[in-house]
């Protein structure tokens, strides 16, 4: 599963493990972004406090896992390199990419998307507020993508960074180390 997780949510991890119990998947690898070029206007959190709160986030699942790939990659952080990287990581490993509804319809914004789909099955998880315009994934091969429904869930990263900034709880829309991580390294704004 790749995200910038800035920081990592329960809407993360429900995303995840649905994808996982749907597919029979062996293990879930979440791969937070070196620089995601996207988000380049706006200011994101140092890969190693990113990398380390989704470390705690899934660290009591025996399925999931953390790579660092992406934040030991230099440069702007591009999917395809994400799977070649784990394809050599995982050699004949048969790989599906988990992402976001919304991120997924705007797939052939990424780098050489057309050779995506020979490297990973693309997997979009439902997510509240965005509807899926399915002409948007007309150009994916229809047996590389699938859109999964999962529990809705509301919670957004920058939600969770305004309302810390704001001095507004996060517990229980992060898991708890998180919360202490956030605090412990006063990010976001947060102030104990
Ligand atoms: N609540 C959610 N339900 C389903 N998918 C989600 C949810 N939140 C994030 N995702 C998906 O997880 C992937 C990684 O998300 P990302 O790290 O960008 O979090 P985000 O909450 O969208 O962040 P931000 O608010 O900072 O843009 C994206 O593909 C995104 O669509
Ligand atoms: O490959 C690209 O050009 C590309 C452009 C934007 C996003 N992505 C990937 O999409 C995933 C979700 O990104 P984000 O920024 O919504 O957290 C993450 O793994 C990114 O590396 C990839």
């Amino acid at each position: 599963m790749g995200g910038t997780f800035d920081p990592v949510h329960h809407g993360h991890l429900v995303a995840a493990s649905e994808a996982q119990a749907h597919f029979g998947l062996d293990e879930v690898v979440f791969v937070p972004t070196g620089q995601p070029w996207q988000k380049a206007e706006r200011e994101v959190t140092s890969a190693e406090h990113r990398y380390l709160m989704t470390v705690i986030a899934t660290a009591s699942n025996p399925l999931f896992s953390v790579s660092r790939v992406d934040i030991d990659r230099s440069g702007p952080t591009y999917t395809i390199d994400t799977l070649r990287d784990l394809s050599a990581a995982y050699p004949g490993a048969e790989l599906y990419f988990i992402t976001g509804a919304d991120a997924l319809t705007e797939i052939f914004t990424w780098r050489d998307a057309g050779d995506l789909f020979s490297l990973a099955h693309f997997v979009g998880c439902t997510r509240p507020g965005y509807e899926m315009d399915a002409s948007s994934l007309e150009g994916i091969p229809a047996d590389r993508v699938t859109i999964l429904e999962i529990p809705a869930l509301a919670i957004s990263s920058t939600d969770c960074r305004e309302r810390t900034a704001a001095g507004r709880p996060v517990w229980y829309l992060v898991p708890d180390g998180v919360v202490q991580y956030i605090a412990k390294h006063h990010l976001y704004g947060s102030d104990t």
